[in-house]
């Protein structure tokens, strides 16, 4: 069975108190409470002209703004304050943020600091000009497989740099198409690992996770079934983002994504591999990381390794036709 890797952080987010008190005597380790001694780096207020901020899109936990630091187009994360004014869930956003500042990675979204002097909670990230995937879904429609596969490998890469993190493996629990940025080189990278757990904490304020942005049809089964999970909760999570860029957004589009969810979870319901999704190794891929057993998922190292392969024999095969085509010439 799978258990989380870091369930005294996630006791501690959760505030069970009884739970955190015997997994201390236990000898459990808190990695989030770890970085709490590392603190995040502050940015004077000053050097952000908030006034000149331009909305760029609204999640969850509050407003992204695009604003400029030190001549540098970035983002600056909002919290809402009904969430920030939390002391507790404040103080478990800054010990998330101590962690991802440390994290450094192409396919992992920078994270620049917090700025001081702020009564909300704002924090700044590099800006990733092209949006999100699921922007990028909405207004192209169903990829190229090859383009498919490319954009996979970013997403993966980025999830393995999390997964093999030390001396703990960071889980990002929310891994949506709203959570993958791509930036103007088209590559893509990986955001807001870990932040979910906290705004689930039950005094997070009025945040409801997933309830406007449709998180659930990510959602590994275990999860939605709220059992014990681990790293491979994410790489449920990659195959419906993967199965969406071959299809050009999700299945069961009619129904709710908690209604998607729950089928997932409790009829063992898989979105139907079309003929769109093509090499068929694509489709076994699919059928490992949606697994139903956890422990039957590939890690994202695994993940890697099949889809280099499956980009090499694409490759292959465009430069046979092109070659066929010039011998037919
Ligand atoms: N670093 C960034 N660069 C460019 N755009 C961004 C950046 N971060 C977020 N955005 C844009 O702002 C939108 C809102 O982001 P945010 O992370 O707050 O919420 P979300 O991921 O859409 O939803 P949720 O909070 O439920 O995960 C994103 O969908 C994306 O379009």
């Amino acid at each position: 069975m799978s258990v989380s890797l870091q369930p005294l952080s996630d006791a501690r987010s959760f505030g069970h108190e009884d739970i955190c008190k015997i997994l201390v005597a236990q000898g459990g380790i808190d990695p989030v409470g770890l970085d709490a001694q590392n603190p995040c780096y502050e940015i004077d207020f000053n050097e952000v002209d908030m006034e000149k901020a331009i909305l760029i899109g609204e999640g969850a936990f509050g407003e992204v703004y695009r604003v400029k630091w030190r001549g540098t187009e970035v983002a600056a994360k909002t919290i809402r304050s009904s969430i920030a004014s939390n002391p507790r869930v404040r103080s478990d956003f800054m010990k998330e943020l101590a962690l991802w500042q440390k994290l450094r990675h192409p396919n992992i979204v920078q994270f620049l600091g917090v700025l001081k002097q702020s009564d909300r909670l704002i924090f700044l990230t590099e800006y990733l000009r092209n949006g999100s995937l699921f922007d990028i879904l909405r207004k192209r429609g169903r990829l190229d497989p090859q383009t498919a596969v490319a954009y996979a490998l970013d997403i993966a890469r980025g999830m393995n740099y999390l997964h093999r993190h030390k001396p703990h493996a960071i889980i990002h629990r929310d891994l949506t198409p709203r959570n993958v940025l791509q930036d103007e080189s088209g590559h893509f990278k990986v955001t807001d690992f870990g932040l979910s757990k906290i705004a689930l904490a039950k005094d997070a304020g009025s945040y409801k996770m997933t309830g406007c942005t449709g998180s659930y049809r990510y959602m590994a089964p275990e999860v939605y079934r709220r059992e014990s999970y681990g790293k491979s909760v994410d790489v449920f999570s990659f195959a419906m983002i993967v199965y969406e860029m071959f299809h050009g957004g999700p299945s069961n589009r009619a129904q709710t994504p908690e209604q998607v969810a729950d089928k997932r979870a409790y009829e063992d319901y898989r979105p139907p591999l079309s003929s769109h999704i093509q090499p068929e190794s694509v489709r076994a891929l699919l059928r490992e990381c949606w697994h139903k057993n956890p422990d039957c998922r590939p890690t994202f190292e695994e993940i890697i390794g099949q889809l280099e392969k499956i980009q090499e024999s694409m490759q292959y095969d465009k430069t046979m036709r092109g070659s066929c085509s010039c011998a037919i010439l």
